[in-house]
């Protein structure tokens, strides 16, 4: 059900930065002071790949600062905690943000916290400057070598709650190679859909093919023994921009 402002109770009452949002190009911003994103991550930190019956999430070891970025639009460095994606049923629609208007087949987020300033990923979550998230679409092309491992370890996760370790993994070949990016002031888009991100978008999105967004399809949001629901669709309508500008690292 939504008001009149079209909202939907996901909208967490009061929000005034809620994502994902519409970045329409042409009313992006370009700062020259943004910096070029620095990205350093030890692909030993990986810890295993789950589904939490949301998505599937490969998580990392984030007790040191071994995972990081640094730079862009942050005032401090990141820590790493994990990742995961967004995707549709149908390659016409899956990803989260959305660039003058269109849809994305998927987006992969990864998940940073501020550890400089906050003591646990808990509390970082509930602050303004607690978390940083890279955005980076999927479009349907080539094969994704990198994507693949990920992909083969899909049918071990296929219920809620399956989870298998994953020993080394090293997601910056994930991330495009261009370094051109949004970058806002937002939310997390699933619950506790706390304001407490900076979102990182890069303009470029990733190349996969069609049994690589199809193998995504065949997880479940049930348990094993439950009536099956295949994982599709989970991402969040979008958010009103209200008062804030979307900034591009790019002229
Ligand atoms: N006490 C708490 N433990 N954990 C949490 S929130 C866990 C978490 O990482 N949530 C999360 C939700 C959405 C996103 S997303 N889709 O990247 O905005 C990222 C992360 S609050
Ligand atoms: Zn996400």
């Amino acid at each position: 059900m939504a008001s009149a402002d079209g909202s939907s109770p996901l909208t967490i009452p009061g929000g005034t930065r809620q994502s994902p949002i519409n970045i329409q190009w042409r009313d992006s911003v370009y700062d020259p002071f943004l910096k070029p994103l620095k990205i350093s991550y030890d692909p030993t930190t990986c810890l295993h790949i789950w589904n939490n019956g949301y998505s599937f999430l490969v998580e990392f070891d984030d007790s040191a600062d071994r995972s990081i970025i640094v730079g862009g639009p942050l005032e401090n460095q990141y820590r790493l905690k994990q990742f995961h994606f967004h995707w549709g049923a149908i390659n016409e629609w899956g990803s989260e943000h959305t660039v003058d208007s269109k849809f994305y087949p998927a987006e992969l987020h990864l998940v940073h916290w501020n550890a400089v300033v906050y003591p646990t990923f808990e509390e970082a979550v509930m602050e303004g400057n607690g978390l940083a998230v890279i955005g980076v679409f999927l479009k349907l092309g080539a094969h994704h070598e990198g994507l693949q491992m990920l992909v083969d370890a899909l049918p071990a996760i296929k219920h809620k709650d399956a989870v298998i370790e994953f020993d080394v993994f090293d997601p910056s070949c994930l991330i495009p190679s261009c370094p051109d990016y949004w970058t806002y002031a937002g939310s997390l888009t699933t619950p506790p859909l706390t304001e407490s991100v900076t979102w990182i978008i890069k303009k470029q999105p990733i190349e996969v093919d069609e049994n690589q967004l199809e193998a995504f399809r065949m997880l479940l949001f049930t348990s094993d023994g439950e009536e099956e629901k295949r994982m599709v669709d989970n991402f969040r309508p979008l958010q009103p921009l209200m008062n804030r500008t979307v900034r591009s690292s790019f002229q």
